[in-house]
């Protein structure tokens, strides 16, 4: 069952064209790869996606809403959620308190419940010291914030914006263990990457986009084989 469609959905900015005429399909409780070389198109798409752009053109359809027109507020309420590919954590808060942040703002709920929740999350997530103040987190910490700020607003579908870049090999682990553990919660999960090992490892199926439009759809091992998408990641030459 399809929990998000997107029927032709085209985004311009001016005369580019960043999303051309997309039209794509998101299973409950999958773990989807949006992958693609710089400049593809992906960022724009979840954005377009979550309401921080507005479609020029196109439909999208969330758990049977049309949320086309909606602004991110109210998609964020109906259960949907991101991370930023940069993190901006709130530096004068401790972790709980970037993580309620979410709860307080995206999910309506009460300052005690909101702690309640968000220390949960820290559990779930593996952030061991919710007390702890910024100024001496790592990058790891930075990162997992982020995810369960979004988590706090209790989404259907979650959207990890290149929430590996910047992480050696025992935090990438780590962190595709946190996004399994999300999955096992029961959230549908898109994530865009670059690091094509934990794209090969964590993904049921990729959408490969070149140039705004999907250049290929399937399960990573026969994607990655595609003549046009190798050249579509390192030139005609490949
Ligand atoms: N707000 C904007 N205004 C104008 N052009 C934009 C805007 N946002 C994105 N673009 C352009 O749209 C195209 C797609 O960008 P996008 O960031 O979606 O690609 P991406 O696949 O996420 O790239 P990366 O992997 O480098 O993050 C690029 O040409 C980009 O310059």
């Amino acid at each position: 069952m399809s929990i998000l469609k997107l029927d032709k959905v085209t985004k311009r900015f001016g005369g580019l064209v960043a999303v051309d005429n997309v039209s794509m399909e998101i299973q409950q409780g999958e773990i989807l790869g949006l992958i693609g070389p710089n400049g593809a198109g992906k960022t724009t798409l979840t954005n377009l996606i979550s309401g921080v752009h507005m479609v020029s053109e196109g439909k999208i359809i969330f758990d049977g809403i049309d949320i086309t027109f909606l602004p991110a507020h109210k998609r964020c309420n109906l259960g949907i959620a991101r991370t930023f590919q940069i993190a901006r954590p709130l530096k004068n808060l401790t972790v709980v308190e970037n993580i309620m942040v979410g709860g307080l703002f995206g999910n309506g709920e009460k300052l005690k419940e909101s702690k309640k929740s968000a220390l949960r999350l820290c559990e779930t997530i593996g952030l061991e010291e919710p007390d702890q103040t910024l100024d001496k987190i790592t990058v790891l910490d930075i990162k997992k914030i982020e995810i369960a700020r979004a988590m706090a607003t209790k989404p259907k579908i979650l959207f990890l914006d290149e929430v590996m870049s910047g992480l050696n090999m025992d935090e990438t682990r780590e962190m595709i263990d946190t996004v399994r553990k999300i999955r096992g919660t029961g959230v549908t999960i898109c994530i865009i990457e670059h690091v094509m090992s934990v794209i090969r490892e964590i993904t049921e199926r990729v959408i490969v986009l070149d140039r705004g439009t999907i250049l290929a759809e399937g399960p990573y091992s026969e994607v990655s084989q595609q003549h046009n998408v190798i050249t579509a990641y390192l030139g005609e030459d490949a």
